[in-house]
Formats: C-alpha cells, sequence, structure tokens
C-alpha cells in the first residue's frame, strides 16, 4: 500500500508536486499518467526515499521508505534503469544486491529466470540492449519479493515485444496481490495495463478513478446520416447540444443521446440513413483532462509516439 498525504516537491521557486494526496490499493495495476513534467518521477522518487517531501508525506505500508528495515524487501522500483556498474554482469550485480540484504543466490537464479534474463546474466551489462537493462532492473526489484512494485516509465524506448512482456509482468504481479504503481505519459498504453489511472497535471492531480469509470464518463457523440443535414441541424439545435458538421450528410451530434435524435427525427419527418453511437476513448478523455495542464508541446510528441 502507497499512501501520499499532501505530498508537495519544490525545487526553488518550481513546484514539481503540488500538495497531491492518493491511496494506491494491492492487487491492482494503478497507472500513473501525465504529461513530460507534470511531476511523475518526483512522486516516486519522493516514495523511495530518492528525494525529500517539501511538506506531506509519502508512505509505503505505513512508513517511509527510510523507516523499513529492509526496503528490498518492502518495495521494488525500477526509477532509472541505467544505474548499475558496467562493468559487471548481470548475475554479478543482482548477487551484490542480494547480498546487501541477506537475499540468496538462489533467490538470485529465480528473478532471473521470471524476467527471462537468461543467458545474458552472463554478459556485462555495458554490452545490454535497453530491453536487457529493463528486465535487470525489474529482476533487481524483484530480488526481496516485495508486496509493492514501482515502475517509472518502465516501457520507454522497449521494442513491441519487451512493451508486451513489462505489461504482462506487470499485470502478473497484481494478479499476485501485490501493489503495482507504473507510469507513463501516453494513455494508449496505461489503458492496457492498468485497473486504475490517477492522472497528474503540472504537479496536481486531475482524475483518480477507474479506468471503467474514466471511460464512461465521457461525453456520448453519435453520428448522425441524413440527406435533411440542414432540417436536421435545425430540429437538434436546442440548448446543451452541439453540432458538428462532418460533410454533406453527415453531422456529428454531442448532448443527446441516439433515442432522443431519432424521436426528433420522426417528429419532423426527417428520414436518418445512419444513428451511430460513438464510444468515446481515453485517449479523447487523456486530452481533454490534461489540455489544460500541458508544461510544453512538442509537436505532437506528448501523445503517440512510434513503438
Ligand atoms: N532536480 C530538479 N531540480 C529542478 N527541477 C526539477 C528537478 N527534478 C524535476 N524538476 C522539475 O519538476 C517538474 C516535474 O518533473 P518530473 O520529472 O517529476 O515530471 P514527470 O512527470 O516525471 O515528467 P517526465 O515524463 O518528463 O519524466 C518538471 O518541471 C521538472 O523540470
Amino acid at each position: 500500500m502507497i499512501t501520499a498525504e499532501n505530498l508537495t516537491k519544490r525545487y526553488g521557486s518550481k513546484t514539481a508536486v503540488d500538495g497531491i494526496s492518493f491511496q494506491l490499493a494491492p492487487g491492482k495495476v494503478t497507472g500513473f499518467l501525465g504529461p513530460n513534467g507534470s511531476g511523475k518521477s518526483t512522486t516516486m522518487r519522493m516514495a523511495v526515499g530518492l528525494d525529500r517531501p517539501t511538506a506531506g508525506t509519502v508512505t509505503i505500508d505505513g512508513k517511509p521508505f527510510a523507516q523499513h528495515k529492509a526496503p528490498l524487501r518492502t518495495v521494488g522500483a525500477v526509477l532509472d534503469a541505467g544505474a548499475t556498474h558496467p562493468g559487471r554482469t548481470g548475475r554479478a550485480h543482482l548477487r551484490v544486491l542480494a547480498a546487501t540484504h541477506g537475499i540468496s543466490n538462489k533467490r538470485v537464479e529465480e528473478v532471473i529466470e521470471l524476467t527471462g534474463l537468461g543467458e545474458a546474466a552472463r554478459k556485462r551489462i555495458k554490452g545490454y540492449s535497453l530491453g536487457m537493462n529493463q528486465r535487470l532492473g525489474i529482476a533487481a526489484a524483484l530480488l526481496g519479493d516485495p508486496a509493492v512494485l514501482i515502475f517509472d516509465e518502465p516501457v520507454n524506448g522497449l521494442d513491441p515485444e519487451g512493451v508486451r512482456w513489462v505489461r504482462s509482468m506487470a499485470r502478473q504481479l497484481a494478479a499476485e496481490g501485490r501493489t503495482v504503481f507504473v507510469s507513463s505519459h501516453l494513455m494508449s498504453e496505461m489503458s492496457q495495463t492498468a485497473d486504475h489511472l490517477i492522472v497528474l497535471g503540472r504537479g496536481r492531480i486531475i482524475a483518480d478513478a477507474p479506468i471503467a469509470e474514466l471511460l464512461s464518463s465521457g461525453e456520448q457523440r453519435v453520428l448522425v446520416r441524413t440527406e435533411q443535414i440542414a432540417d436536421l441541424a435545425n430540429a437538434l439545435n436546442t440548448s446543451g447540444v452541439s453540432l458538428e458538421h462532418l460533410d454533406a450528410e453527415t453531422l456529428q451530434v454531442t448532448g443527446l443521446d441516439p433515442r432522443s435524435i431519432g424521436r426528433r427525427a420522426l417528429e419532423t419527418g426527417i428520414v436518418l440513413h445512419e444513428l451511430t453511437p460513438q464510444q468515446s476513448t481515453l485517449e479523447d478523455q487523456y486530452m481533454k483532462l490534461t489540455g489544460d495542464y500541458v508544461e510544453y508541446r512538442s509537436g505532437g510528441q506528448n501523445q503517440e509516439e512510434a513503438r
């Protein structure tokens, strides 16, 4: 369980994390979503004692990270996959970490197996691909069999196979009853991994809800096709309804359900060729939520990056 209360971090005049409170439940993947610079990494770093809050608290199972006697057995974190000793082999790196916590070499072999490091465990880390480094980071996080796992942007830069692997690993760890906290700036990524989302914008929480709830809270749009488009627009043009002309015969209606649209069309003698409810996508929801909170834009790169 991770609990943040009024958690705040300021760097000089810059407020990176602005008084946020949340509680993460075990047995779920909670996605931590927000544009670049919204404060995700800072929050995660404070959770594992790498940064000190300016105000407020963040605790793991009721205690700040630093007060846990055996941190590796409490929280497994992958915050910077590159933070290893490049001259060591993967196995040696894991053994050194394990030794600091009295964890057996048998467990080292188990996590090598679990993360599919396989033969790579015998090679020096400096020759690792990004994917192998990520697996090594996750292997290290799993060493102490912790109940809480924190992964900061774990799929950044991975190939599709690596992305799929991280996703299924996160799901599996949650299914085992662990608390899994995963950050990303991509809604598409989170929608395939997380059960619950905390959305951050400029250091503040702008949504904290199950994915299903975020989806259903979207305004319903309905696609309507008719040859009498001007008449239909007239018939539907009432307060709270917005109309967008998509082409000469197609209207997109927001603020009215399909049944009411059909009824109004019948009352005014308009023949409809199509009446289709459009599911609001999570991506739409994310854009709507974070639209005002983006710290900077970089030619659309904040959203769907090629993977
Ligand atoms: N050590 C630091 N000194 C000064 N400012 C910092 C420091 N670390 C982070 N910041 C600032 O705090 C804000 C939040 O950064 P943070 O890295 O937590 O965001 P993020 O949501 O993880 O973004 P990204 O996805 O880009 O990593 C940003 O404006 C960042 O520039």
